[in-house]
């Protein structure tokens, strides 16, 4: 797919707070500002990666990009759910991100339970997917791995 691997850094910032308390599952939202950033041309929907939070361990991630049609929400968003378990919030910090393949696109859905269900069903095929060798060998990229001071956006 275009654009991949797509890689991005930037400050962790507040979304709407629905990701924990109504789904739970925590996304961490990039800033506007790194939302911009990211090409108009680069489909929105739902794709998985490499994650790491500042200096940390390198996890399996899924990132949702678009507007999220159950919520409508009226801005683009970027948000990454880190398949891991943190033991608190990293509000921010600087988040990278590898984003090595899409799942598939945005959808509405009836009812709260069957989105929470959807995204369940990406995490279970973002870990299969970054199992591949293809996907596997980004986790050791250069990029989760530069000198502190050059964790800005503009790597
Ligand atoms: C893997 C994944 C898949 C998602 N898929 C959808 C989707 O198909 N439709 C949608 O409206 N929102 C989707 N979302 C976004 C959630 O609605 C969003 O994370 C939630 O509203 C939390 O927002 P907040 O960070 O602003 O609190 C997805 C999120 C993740 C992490
Ligand atoms: N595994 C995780 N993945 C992503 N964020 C996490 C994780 N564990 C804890 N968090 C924290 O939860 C926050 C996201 O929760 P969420 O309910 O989506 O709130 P918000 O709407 O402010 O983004 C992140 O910014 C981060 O600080
Ligand atoms: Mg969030």
């Amino acid at each position: 797919m275009r654009h991949l691997p797509y890689f991005c850094r930037g400050e962790v910032v507040k979304g709407f707070g629905r990701g924990s308390k109504e789904l739970g599952i925590p996304t961490a939202n990039f800033s506007e500002q790194v939302v911009e950033s990211f090409p108009s041309d680069m489909s929105t929907g739902i794709y998985y990666g490499w994650a790491c939070v500042g200096n940390g361990d390198v996890h399996k991630m899924v990132v949702s990009i678009g507007w999220n049609p159950f919520y409508k929400n009226i801005k683009k968003s970027v948000e990454t759910h880190i398949i891991h378990t943190f033991k608190d919030d990293f509000y921010g910090e600087i988040l990278s991100i590898v984003i090595t393949g899409y799942i598939r696109p945005e959808k509405n859905f009836d009812s709260v339970e069957a989105l929470i269900s959807a995204i369940q069903e990406d995490i279970e095929e973002a870990k299969r997917q970054l199992d591949l060798p293809e996907h596997l060998k980004l986790k050791e990229d250069n990029f989760f791995r530069l000198p502190e001071g050059k964790t800005v956006n503009n790597h």
